[in-house]
């Protein structure tokens, strides 16, 4: 049954047009002495306050029957049992296989996992196997010290989770190396790069699952041909080799020997690119944090999915997240949600989620190829605080739309505690209390409405454990929103049609050849004219 024939949503729309219309959260707390005990929780790594949302344990338990109407659980023990959960690519979806440990860890006596077949342990061997090999190697290139920058060039789920990990943990970063990010088409982004390192000391890693992606491609080509162009580093009399400069981390192996990279990192197709980091596409983390710190990612992300496939409705908390998101999505017409890291390393978090959720779940089709007829992700954007609050957070205080707003906030960790952390936790813990309360009575102009919600997850400790786990608890929260939308959260068909089309419009320049072509594009190829060489 679709969502929105089920009992429970249409409960959910007489919920939200009688109990919810005056809604108040002020009052919600006087009326409420239990209201932050229900709604706020410890996870692993992760305590969420979601109390200052536009909801309430009645609004929860609603939402909880609907994630039973929709079979959320039978979906989610399919993705655990490595079931073909994306149904239009064949596949399953076993990103949280990546990081358990061999013997199951955690999950060893859940009922789906003591029941896999043989081949599911051969695979968990497999891709502890594939780590080994992964760690190995990036070991010996953090003891390597002729080496000291690193290139990662990819693009989507082969770049923003690498740079947001290697961003976010840079307090544990080797200092002896410079890790740079190449994703754009755009040659001032590599030439950017280039201009700052030298052949013989760069380490060039090409992020690539399908080892076909345009802009990766075009890159990695450039690339190598600067480098060859530098001479490579042969030594005097040999042969100019890309051999020890590059690695490719792929699915699609056979590509890369192809384009000349003898070091290949393999990982499975049942790793969606935006569930990547935790594979072989994670080696620039492996390099940049070691191999203790990257099995700490891994054990973080372990513990948050130990908890999803284990914890009950009521308190499992990539699920409450998901029907959080479902609440605002469907029954309140909001159809955005702003990402509030308070912490510079998280920078680029609201981009890596934008992908994460936008194209897990920016579907209008269900599983079995019938239109929705209902939205599902939200917009996601943001910055980090305080930045944000000197530029888009006065819309959030006084603008018409409502905005849920997720602050991202950590208590400890990292280099710089004292006065700079706590100045930081503080100020994202008042700027949700004035989106909440508000301020009344002053002038016009100067009155701030309230009753404005907000998330808070706060990370007892900033470090790789507690970043896995914030990530694992975003990937499970995507997952729980499209399951019970009943959407396959891990295709992408949408993106592919942008990039048929580039392509023949490279084609039809080549030809010439303009008919049928609207005349808004053609005078656009036109006006760009022909490629410089
Ligand atoms: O890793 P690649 O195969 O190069 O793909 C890179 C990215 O491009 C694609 O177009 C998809 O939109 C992304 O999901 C993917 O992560």
């Amino acid at each position: 049954m679709m969502c929105h024939a089920t009992p429970a949503w249409a409960a959910l729309q007489a919920h939200h047009a009688d109990a919810m219309a005056q809604f108040d959260l002020v009052q919600a707390f006087a009326d409420d002495p239990q209201r932050l005990a229900q709604l706020a929780q410890q996870a692993p790594h992760v305590y969420a306050d979601l109390s200052k949302n536009l909801w309430t344990a009645q609004t929860e338990t609603l939402l909880q029957t609907l994630a039973r109407e929709c079979g959320w659980q039978t979906r989610r023990d399919a993705m655990l049992a490595g079931a073909p959960v994306n149904t239009t690519e064949g596949r399953a979806a076993m990103h949280w296989l990546l990081r358990m440990p061999p013997d199951g860890g955690a999950l060893r006596q859940h009922p789906v996992v003591a029941s896999w077949p043989e081949a599911q342990w051969d695979t968990l061997a497999a891709a502890h196997d594939t780590l080994n090999a992964m760690l190995a190697l990036a070991e010996q290139v953090r003891n390597d010290r002729r080496i000291t920058d690193i290139v990662n060039i990819g693009i989507g789920g082969s770049h923003l989770g690498p740079e947001v990990v290697v961003q976010g943990l840079e307090d544990w970063v080797d200092a002896d190396k410079r890790f740079h990010f190449v994703s754009n088409v755009d040659g001032h982004e590599l030439g950017h790069v280039l201009r700052q390192v030298r052949p013989e000391s760069t380490l060039f890693l090409i992020a690539s699952k399908s080892f076909a992606t345009a802009e990766t491609m075009l890159n990695a080509h450039s690339a190598r041909a600067w480098f060859l162009r530098q001479g490579g580093c042969a030594e005097p009399g040999a042969a100019v080799s890309i051999a020890r400069h590059f690695v490719a981390l792929t699915s699609n192996v056979a590509a890369a020997e192809q384009f000349g990279i003898t070091r290949c990192l393999a990982f499975a197709d049942w790793v969606g690119g935006r569930f990547s980091l935790w594979s072989a596409i994670g080696l620039p983390i492996a390099i940049a944090i070691g191999q203790e710190q990257f099995r700490d990612l891994l054990a973080g992300a372990h513990a948050m999915d130990a908890h999803f496939f284990t914890a009950p409705m009521a308190r499992n908390l990539p699920l409450r997240l998901a029907l959080l998101d479902i609440w605002y999505r469907n029954f309140c017409g909001l159809g955005n949600r702003c990402i509030a890291p308070y912490s510079h390393g998280l920078r680029r978090l609201a981009a890596y989620l934008q992908q994460l959720e936008m194209e897990s779940n920016g579907k209008r089709v269900t599983h079995d190829g019938r239109s929705l007829g209902v939205p599902t992700a939200p917009i996601v954007w943001g910055e980090p605080g305080t930045n944000g609050q000197h530029a888009f957070f006065q819309l959030l205080h006084q603008g018409q739309d409502v905005v849920p707003v997720e602050f991202i906030v950590a208590r400890s960790g990292g280099k710089y505690l004292g006065a700079h952390q706590h100045s930081l936790v503080i100020n994202a813990i008042a700027q949700a209390q004035a989106l909440m309360l508000g301020r009344h009575g002053a002038s016009a102009h100067q009155d701030c409405p309230g009753n404005r919600p907000s998330s808070f997850l706060l990370l007892q400790q900033f470090n790789p454990a507690s970043v896995g786990a914030l990530i694992a608890l975003y990937e499970h929260r995507v997952f729980s929103a499209g399951a019970i939308w009943g959407i396959n959260s891990f295709d992408q068909w949408g993106v592919e049609l942008g990039k048929q089309l580039a392509q023949q419009l490279r084609q039809r320049e080549e030809q010439d050849d303009w008919a049928g072509v609207d005349a808004s594009t053609r005078d656009l190829m036109e006006q760009l004219g022909p490629a410089a060489t």
